[in-house]
């Protein structure tokens, strides 16, 4: 079980793409239509079973929101960081 992170270390790692809000952090990805973002969450899917650590993933119009946080410790940890970065690097590939 990952350990949670200190308001400082979360500060300090939280990609500057990434918002914190209370137990979670979040992303929110604009797209030029509907369907790209629906691939989108696909592929944030496949990070997640990779990485056996689970987002709620919000499809929206033209827009998807992504939402982490670590149930089982109840807030932020290092999977969390971990997760933003991957996600981060497939929206830019
Ligand atoms: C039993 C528990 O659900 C699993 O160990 C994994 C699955 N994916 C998960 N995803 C997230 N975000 N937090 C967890 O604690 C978590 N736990």
């Amino acid at each position: 079980m990952a350990d949670l992170l200190s308001d400082d270390e979360i500060d300090a790692q939280l990609p500057d793409t990434w918002d914190r809000e209370g137990d979670e952090i979040t992303r929110t990805y604009e797209f030029d239509d509907y369907l790209r973002g629906v691939n989108f969450a696909q592929m944030v899917g496949e990070i997640a079973e990779a990485q056996f650590h689970h987002p709620e993933i919000i499809i929206g119009y033209e827009e998807v929101e992504i939402r982490l946080t670590s149930h089982e410790e109840g807030g932020i940890t290092d999977a969390d960081i971990e997760m933003a970065e991957l996600i981060d690097a497939e929206h830019s590939a």
